[in-house]
């Protein structure tokens, strides 16, 4: 009994069809839902399906609905994820579309990622309409941003800058810049590209400048183990997206899988060479301890643990204790 209810819950065999259309569980954002319409498109294509054969579910989870905080206060990462996953346990969406940014490294038991669509551009952007770059802005500028990350590296870089919490979507975001709230801010660039929102920024800051989150510019599939709508990726998901962030995920899942803390992690693949690079930053910029490591594709989740081991021993305890 417990078992075909299991069965039931599992949901999507077969491949979808109008009838029985593929439940596509996504964020209300317009970042969310650009990815969930890239989902559909890339299924749409791969099985010659028209559009009547998804269901695009849409679902506000907590780090939608609290504007008004810190998302570092309120619990990190998990928060744009939770109410995804409930759906995915309670059958009433069969995938679910995620920034494999904002995913915990820990998943629930039973959920997997079953996929990863082909990675946008891993950079962040800067975006002011008054200065043309971080180095271009004066002393003492107030800078917008809500990513512990981005203020420690910012910090690290230019301590005489003052940061302000700046949260919201892209779009709430573009607009306390234009109230004057802060002279810059910082998004993802991938984001603004799905968005086709590049004009909102200055453009792309290398890598070597600052180093993106773990997974930024992935978007992940997740779903039931063993469920039958992760065949339905087969033909477009992306092997190398996927060793990238096991790298990534596993130097994140060594140091704190939380988005509390400021780390930096990015991974590039040279033909059978996977090159990952991290740093932790103290939250007030005040140290960086970085590290990397170069070895076979096949060894990504081992060197971003030891990668994450060197950092542990390099930071100390205490390392990302505010003050
Ligand atoms: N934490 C919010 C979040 N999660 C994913 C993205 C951007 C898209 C991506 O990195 O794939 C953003 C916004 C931002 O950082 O500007």
């Amino acid at each position: 009994m417990t078992a075909q209810i299991t069965a039931d819950r599992r949901g999507h065999d077969g491949p979808p069809s109008p009838d029985r259309p593929l439940r596509i569980g996504t964020r209300g954002s317009p970042l969310a839902l650009a990815q969930a319409l890239e989902t559909r498109g890339r299924l749409m294509a791969a099985h010659g399906l028209p559009e009547a054969a998804f269901e695009i579910v849409v679902h506000t989870t907590t780090g939608d609905a609290v504007q008004d905080r810190a998302l570092s206060e309120i619990g990190g990462k998990g928060l744009f994820t939770k109410e995804l996953e409930e759906a995915l346990f309670a059958g009433v969406v069969d995938i679910a579309v995620h920034s494999m940014k904002d995913v915990a490294t820990q998943l629930p038991d039973g959920l997997e990622i079953v996929a990863c669509l082909p990675r946008e551009d891993v950079r962040d952007a800067f975006v002011s309409s008054r200065h043309e770059s971080v180095a271009a802005l004066p002393r003492g500028a107030v800078v917008g941003t809500s990513s512990l990350r981005r203020r420690a590296q910012l910090l690290h870089r230019r301590p005489d800058l003052k940061v302000v919490e700046f949260r919201g979507n892209v779009q709430t975001r573009m607009r306390k810049l234009q109230e004057g709230v802060a002279e810059a801010t910082f998004l993802a660039w991938a984001g603004l590209r799905r968005l086709d929102m590049q004009a909102a920024a200055r453009g792309p800051i290398e890598v070597s400048e600052m180093l993106p989150a773990v997974a930024q510019g992935a978007i992940g599939i997740e779903a039931h183990a063993g469920s039958p709508a992760a065949a339905l990726f087969a033909p477009f998901a992306c092997a190398e997206t996927a060793a990238r962030l096991a790298a990534e995920r596993a130097f994140l899942a060594g140091l704190d899988g939380s988005c509390r803390t400021p780390i930096a992690g990015l991974a590039v693949v040279e033909g059978d060479t996977l090159w990952l690079r991290g740093e932790i930053i103290r939250p007030d910029g005040s140290e960086l301890h970085a590290a990397e490591r170069r070895g076979a594709v096949s060894d990504a989740a081992a060197m971003g643990a030891d990668a994450a081991a060197e950092l542990r021993a390099k930071g100390g305890p205490g390392f990302f204790d505010a003050g």
